[in-house]
């Protein structure tokens, strides 16, 4: 039963783990840099003492449940900004380009009690970690077909079996809802994956301008194809796409360091993030300075937006026609921090939701202080929605996914109510190519492919089917449509976490108007697993510490008998077996929503994502909050985001991602927990001591 599974997952603990080995620095962190063979050491996720953390105020209760991994208050770990030139033992990153991608790190940093855009100048000592346009990180070294770039092969060096074969055999769509979570569990997550990374040379939200397969979908000769083209074959007894007749979808590889020309002829190439890694809004406030320009009204600290229909609207996209798909001309398109806010209705919601929330702290902020500056009230209101979104991300959503208790055991939250004071300069915030391009993914698995309207007394007006509004938000501005959606992610439940998925995602993506079939979302992120070189599901089965099989029966400890069985039908061999695939095979741990070798690479992700970011929301000085100002923003909830912000939206339950039972009832929006941003009231007058984001300045940290 599933207990064992878990009982097996906390048991593969390596005694022979070395903290000051692993914990180790970035460079070392980077497969590329290691020794060539020499593979990163075991990953012992659940292991409690994994991660090295300063210990923190004494343990408070939370949400309810008693306290694990509190201890008694010790010495808070330095802060490096509050320090001068920080001091820290951990080697100069490599000059050459090939360390960063071609994204260009700054010549210097300037002193900022802010994030920038672009999310340089996080790490002092290597400032051009994680920002846009670099490579994603690895955990094992990619298993190219050539070694150095080419597609995945099988170990017989044939093609693996079609993508989309894989697809239709192993995930059906049988619609089971999730017993506890909402749709607002799933597209939060997608929130967080935006935020976090996004593959360089497709726009995730339309067609690619660059066609692998012929107009009618059959498959180019090889000498006529484009560039980068790896397109997806699709068999002839294939159920859905076979009778029209469609034998190839289009699929275009992922810019690398190669293509770009950063990397020497032999290495292995890596495919390069286009937005930055850190977990900041930048869906929001955009990934560079240009962005964030474009959506700043530059007035009372606000993001432009329009005002219709009595609400608030995200600014239109100038390049609407370019950028959405549209049956009429007047339609709404949007413009935000990212390219994806079009994608899907209730994606576009959120940001939605997520602009109004930075000018609803914006006007308050500038109502208690008059003497402020556009610069001061934009930065410090930016600074509360990035705080907010961090810990509803953490908090609130993220036990979801990977559990509470593993959470607590890794370090990645903690039940104090003071500063945690976490931060490792020598942890690598880069997103790493398993997580964003194999792990993360399997949560497409939640999404429901039609979406409810919902009325305030929680009656369901009807529903839409998501195709028909991929990249095509004009739905939100139709009557009430927008607090109808809000509600609708708070009351209609997610898919169940299986191997199941809704057609509307693995024929329908992308569907264009009056077409029958679209694309299978599922095919490609496998094509994408090879695309990307990932190594297979076998590797990283003993890299998170499950025994390395064998053969397909030694899969039967984590994936049902019916799956070993179409596995083993699909691939030729065990070794063979992608990651994607695989890892959404296994049987889900109880407490969250993955497998162990998916919920390994999770793990890690977001452990790195907090500890190497310097500005997390929980730390102390001068880029931190006052000691009562974290307290309020520890107050915030997904719930009272979509209370403030949907204009004719009066109620909601406490636990918004969670489903509306007894013990999670509807209440009226005001007896929720609110931020009191009265904390914020600049109370020594002057904006002083709090200098605005200053670049500029003379006063700099680091000198290349
Ligand atoms: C209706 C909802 C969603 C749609 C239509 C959607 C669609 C897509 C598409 C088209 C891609 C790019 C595929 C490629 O060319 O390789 C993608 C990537 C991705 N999706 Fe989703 N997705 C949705 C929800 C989610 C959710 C809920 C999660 C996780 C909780 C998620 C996680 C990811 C990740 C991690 C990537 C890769 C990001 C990167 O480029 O680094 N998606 N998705």
């Amino acid at each position: 039963g599933p207990q064992s599974y878990q009982n097996l997952f906390l048991q593969r603990i390596n005694p022979q783990y070395d903290n000051t080995v692993y914990g180790g620095n970035l460079i070392e962190d980077h497969v590329y840099s290691r020794a060539p063979g020499k593979l990163a050491p075991q990953a012992p996720i659940l292991q409690s003492n994994y991660h090295s953390a300063p210990q923190v105020a004494p343990a408070i209760q939370f949400n309810g449940v008693a306290a694990a991994n509190g201890g008694p208050l010790g010495t808070l770990s330095p802060n490096p900004y509050g320090q001068g030139f920080p001091q820290l033992p951990i080697p100069q990153p490599t000059q050459d380009p090939a360390s960063l991608g071609c994204g260009q790190a700054p010549g210097f940093c300037p002193k900022s009690r802010y994030r920038s855009y672009d999310g340089s100048c996080n790490n002092l000592n290597n400032p051009g970690l994680g920002i846009p346009q670099t490579r994603y990180n690895r955990l094992l070294p990619a298993k190219y077909g050539d070694g150095i770039s080419t597609p995945t092969m099988a170990l017989s060096g044939n093609p693996l079996p079609s993508a989309r074969a894989v697809s239709f055999s192993m995930y059906p769509d049988i619609p089971i809802e999730d017993p506890i979570w909402t749709l607002n569990a799933m597209q939060y997550g997608q929130i967080i994956t935006h935020d976090m990374s996004m593959i360089v040379g497709s726009t995730q939200t339309q067609p690619h301008a660059t066609r692998c397969c012929s107009p009618d979908g059959q498959l180019l000769d090889l000498a006529n194809s484009p560039e980068h083209c790896f397109p997806i074959v699709v068999p002839q007894n294939d159920p859905a796409y076979s009778q029209q007749n469609i034998r190839c979808m289009n699929f275009v590889r992922t810019i690398t360091d190669k293509d770009r020309r950063c990397i020497g002829d032999h290495q292995p190439a890596e495919q390069l993030t286009a937005v930055n890694s850190y977990l900041d809004l930048s869906i929001v406030y955009g990934n560079n300075d240009q962005v964030n320009q474009q959506v700043r009204l530059f007035q009372g600290g606000r993001l432009i937006s329009e005002q219709r229909n009595s609400q608030e609207w995200l600014p239109r996209n100038p390049n609407a026609t370019g950028a959405c798909t549209l049956l009429d001309i007047n339609e709404p398109c949007y413009l935000a921090g990212d390219t994806r806010v079009n994608q899907n209705p209730q994606l576009t919601v959120l940001q939605t939701l997520l602009l109004r929330e930075h000018n609803r702290i914006a006007s308050v902020l500038a109502s208690i202080n008059p003497h402020w500056d556009d610069e001061t009230i934009f930065q410090e209101a930016r600074k509360i929605n990035i705080g907010q979104h961090q810990q509803i991300s953490y908090y609130e959503w993220l036990p979801i996914f990977i559990g509470l208790d593993n959470s607590l055991k890794n370090k990645i939250l903690w039940r104090t109510q003071g500063y945690v004071d976490d931060y490792d300069p020598t942890v690598n915030p880069s997103v790493l190519n398993e997580h964003a391009n194999a792990a993360f993914r399997f949560f497409h698995t939640l999404i429901a492919g039609q979406l409810d309207l919902v009325s305030e007394r929680r009656n369901s007006y009807g529903n839409i089917r998501i195709s028909d509004w991929f990249n095509r938000p004009a739905i939100l501005e139709q009557g009430n449509s927008f607090d109808e959606l809000t509600r609708g992610l708070g009351t209609q439940p997610e898919l169940a976490a299986d191997a199941y998925h809704d057609r509307e995602i693995t024929l329908n993506w992308l569907r264009q108007p009056g077409q029958p079939l679209g694309q299978d979302l599922k095919a490609i992120c496998i094509q994408r697993n090879r695309d990307h070189g990932l190594a297979s599901y076998n590797d990283y089965r003993s890299f998170c510490g499950l025994p390395k099989a064998s053969s397909f029966q030694d899969f039967l400890d984590v994936i049902s008998r019916d799956n070993v069985e179409r596995l083993a039908t699909l691939y030729e061999h065990p070794d063979d077996v992608d990651l994607t695939v695989g890892g959404s095979l296994e049987t889900i741990i109880p407490g969250t929503l993955a497998g162990p070798t998916f919920l390994c690479i999770l793990t890690e992700q977001f452990y790195r994502t907090r500890v190497g970011d310097r500005f997390w929301f929980e730390n102390s000085g001068e880029t931190g909050f006052t000691q009562q100002q974290l307290a309020e923003i520890r107050k915030s909830s997904i719930a009272r985001i979509m209370c403030d912000n949907g204009r004719g939206v009066r109620a909601m339950q406490p636990r918004a991602f969670e489903r509306i039972s007894q013990s999670n009832a509807v209440v009226p929006c005001e007896a929720l927990p609110v931020v009191d941003l009265s904390l914020w009231k600049d109370l020594k007058g002057g904006s002083s001591h709090i200098p605005s984001a200053g670049f500029g300045t003379s006063d700099y940290y680091f000198k290349k």
